[in-house]
């Protein structure tokens, strides 16, 4: 028997959609099942004034097809040097959405990211007057702190001191994947939120790890232990409005994935509604999906739930989804949840 499940058509609230070719491959991907999404400013150069991120606006409007409506909410990445006036004026105009902060070095393109996190207190006071979130990549740096403990040891020593010094400063930790993520968001208060990716739900390190290296299952921050994992399922599907959907789609050709030095990043857009309708199910909570993908997020940036709705339909065959999708800059592989997944988009 079919069974069938329609919600406001959901938005991503953490999107990587790159420039030229490859934006043109994937924007319809996440186009065709969500309204609005905060786009990622990790480009090279870095999208950091609100002149670079009025025109990478207008690119990706022009990538998009006639026949799709999309709404790209715009991100300035923040640096040592970003002035604190023009973040002003790009979120008194409606262009900017949030501030990003990469610290230097943590993932893909945050060569500009921040060192010295005193150097950006003029412009987190700033955000935290005019309201205006600030999404961060929560991860330290430092070699001698284990890959597996940077976004625990992160939240201690980067995050608690920014928000007891800015308590009004609106935060979004991004795409969190430990249990300690959870709780220190659950206790944050209304200022703070939590994305969870539709990956970190499904894989845990052994998934990349055991029985030969997966490239594609690669991203940052890394998938971590079970028990873990289990503590992101726990608080996607609780229905507590601190989390919500940030897909991190973050989509590297073959050729970049497949090196000894290989990117980080697992592209999801193609399938996340379906796999995550499959994990929502598995977890008996069908019902709170619309929150954690349609309302949370709006909720959280003060924005309207979306007017129209997607269906997800659940079939009695599995479905079919491209094992990679093509663009200009050469094939990008679509994460494969390694199960069986019935729910679809119709
Ligand atoms: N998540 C990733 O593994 N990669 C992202 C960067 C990021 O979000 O950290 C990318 O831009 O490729
Ligand atoms: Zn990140
Ligand atoms: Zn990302």
């Amino acid at each position: 028997m079919t069974q069938s499940l329609t919600i406001a058509r959901p938005d991503d609230w953490h999107l990587h959609l790159r420039d030229g070719a490859m934006l043109q491959a994937v924007l319809p991907e996440t186009a065709r099942h969500f309204a609005r999404a905060i786009i990622m400013p990790n480009l090279v150069p870095p999208v950091v004034t609100g002149a670079q991120a009025a025109a990478y606006k207008d690119r990706i409007m022009t990538a998009l097809p006639d026949d799709m409506s999309f709404e790209p909410l715009m991100v300035l990445y923040l640096t040592e040097d970003t002035d604190p006036a023009d973040v002003a004026a790009a979120h008194a105009s409606g262009l900017v959405k949030a501030v990003k902060l990469y610290p230097a070095g943590a993932t893909t393109n945050s060569a500009s990211g921040v060192q010295n996190f005193d150097k950006v207190r003029p412009v987190l006071e700033t955000m935290a007057e005019i309201g205006l979130p600030l999404c961060v990549h929560g991860e330290v740096t430092n070699h001698d702190v284990d890959i597996f403990d940077r976004e625990a040891v992160f939240i201690d020593r980067v995050l608690d001191p920014i928000r007891k010094a800015t308590p009004e400063l609106r935060v979004v930790m991004e795409h969190i994947t430990t249990k300690d993520g959870v709780d220190y968001a659950k206790s944050g208060g209304d200022n703070l939120g939590a994305t969870i990716t539709t990956h970190h739900l499904i894989i845990n390190r052994n998934h990349i790890l055991a029985g030969g290296i997966k490239p594609h299952y690669y991203c940052l921050p890394v998938a971590k232990r079970e028990q873990h994992r289990l503590a992101l399922r726990e608080a996607a599907t609780s229905g507590d409005k601190t989390f919500f959907l940030g897909t991190d789609s973050a989509p590297h050709t073959d050729a970049n994935k497949l090196l000894p030095c290989g990117c980080a990043g697992c592209f999801t857009a193609t399938n996340t509604m379906a796999l995550l309708a499959h994990v929502f199910e598995e977890d008996g909570a069908l019902d709170k999906l619309e929150g954690f993908a349609s309302k949370h997020g709006p909720a959280f940036y003060g924005l309207p739930v979306n007017e129209d709705t997607i269906t997800l339909t659940k079939n009695e065959t599995a479905t079919v989804f491209p094992e990679k999708i093509e663009s200009g800059d050469g094939p990008v592989t679509v994460f494969d949840p390694g199960f069986p997944v019935f729910w679809d988009v119709t």
